[in-house]
């Protein structure tokens, strides 16, 4: 039921015929403050939005338009939940419409377009986009979130990664050059088109690393805590494919550079995170259908006495806190409202 006396903003999801579309159409179809006021897809324009998402059957059966049909819409907030690559042309015809831009691509996460050009390997069409777009981890920048007009959602790999780093690198904890990132994810972390990677005897009862020393997000998750620790971080990030449908687990290894032990490591990542309703710190290590389905990071930082080095362990739902929900969340920040507005839901388990 959406609350009449708050204004009802008008919200575009533009793609809305992939995973992270249907999450952020799951979110915001009973969202209270904003109305979903089109849909749009180039492959599947005029069926309806439950022919291609059944569980939206007789919830959302709005039907999916071109994204030229925005021009003409006047919306409050645009999200575009396009492949990287496709999102820069989109902002650069859309950022006159006056509408706030949420971009749940890596077009504008990086802090330059000749960094972007350098890891993602092809040319950005819109350069000037970089100057106003905000990194949107809403547990770092939500200050600046608010006053944004374009946010740069972030990866599902960095999501994980930044916030079971932070703490330590906020604080200049870390040794450099000593931090190892181990990640895995489910394979809805690849988008909706199966291919050869995704092709079911290949994943399922396998489980692999690929892309290593070369993964996008390897940068994007560089220069986040580069920023936070203001001086330059260089890391190893290995991701993995697992065969489940959703669902990220991180386990990150660093050497710190004083005396540590388990106490004073709680202490950190407390005084950290005491502000921050999603993320939850647990005394033991959490399993990736602990957060399935909800907008919680759950982190669990241990102090490894032999080898004096910290090990954390962080999950996430990729489809949500590593897309969908931190988008929303987001939008929550930039339209002023209570940043918890729509995100309650309670991870989903067994
Ligand atoms: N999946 C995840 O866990 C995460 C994804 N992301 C990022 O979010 C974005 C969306 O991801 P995801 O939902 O998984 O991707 P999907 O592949 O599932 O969906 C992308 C959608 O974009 C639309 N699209 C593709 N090309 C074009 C085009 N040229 N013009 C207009 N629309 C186009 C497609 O719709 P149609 O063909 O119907 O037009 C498609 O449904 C990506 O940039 C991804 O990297 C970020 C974090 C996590
Ligand atoms: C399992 C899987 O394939 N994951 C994707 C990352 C998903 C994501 O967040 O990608 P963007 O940075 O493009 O938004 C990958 O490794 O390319």
């Amino acid at each position: 039921m959406k609350r009449m006396d708050n204004p009802i903003y008008k919200v575009v999801i533009v793609g809305a015929s992939g995973f992270t579309g249907s999450e952020l159409a799951r979110l915001l179809v009973h969202h209270p403050a904003v109305e979903i006021m089109m849909i749009t897809s180039e492959t599947h324009t005029g069926k309806p939005f439950s022919d291609l998402h059944p569980q939206f059957y007789g919830i959302l059966d709005m039907e999916l338009v071109s994204a030229s049909a925005v021009e003409n819409s006047k919306p409050d907030i645009i999200f575009l939940a396009l492949p990287h690559g496709i999102s820069m042309d989109f902002v650069a015809k859309w950022e006159p419409l006056g509408a706030k831009i949420i971009d749940l691509s890596g077009d504008f996460r990086l802090s330059s377009p000749e960094v972007y050009e350098n890891w993602y390997e092809k040319n950005h069409s819109y350069p000037q986009g970089f100057k106003n777009a905000i990194y949107g981890l809403p547990e770092l920048n939500a200050d600046q979130i608010k006053d944004a007009n374009l946010v740069a959602n972030p990866g599902c790999y960095p999501t994980a990664s930044i916030l079971a780093l932070s703490p330590l690198f906020a604080r200049n904890k870390i040794q450099k050059g000593s931090v190892v990132i181990d990640a895995k994810s489910g394979l809805t972390g690849a988008g909706i088109k199966a291919n050869a990677t995704t092709h079911f005897s290949n994943v399922n009862e396998n489980f692999k690393a690929y892309s290593i020393g070369s993964h996008r997000h390897t940068v994007e998750i560089e220069e986040q805590l580069s920023t936070l620790s203001q001086n330059k971080v260089t890391l190893q990030f290995t991701p993995h494919l697992l065969p489940i449908d959703r669902g990220i687990l991180v386990t990150a290894y660093a050497s710190v550079t004083e005396e540590m032990n388990q106490e004073k490591l709680d202490k950190i990542y407390h005084e950290f995170y005491q502000d921050k309703q999603f993320i939850r710190l647990r005394k033991s290590p959490p399993g990736v259908k602990d957060v399935r389905g909800s907008h919680f990071c759950d982190i669990c930082p241990v102090w490894d006495a032999r080898t004096q080095r910290v090990i954390v362990v962080s999950v996430i739902d990729n489809l949500l806190k590593g897309a969908a929900s931190q988008a929303v969340h987001n939008m929550n920040l930039m339209l002023g409202l209570s940043e918890s507005t729509g995100l309650s839901q309670i991870p989903l388990k067994p």
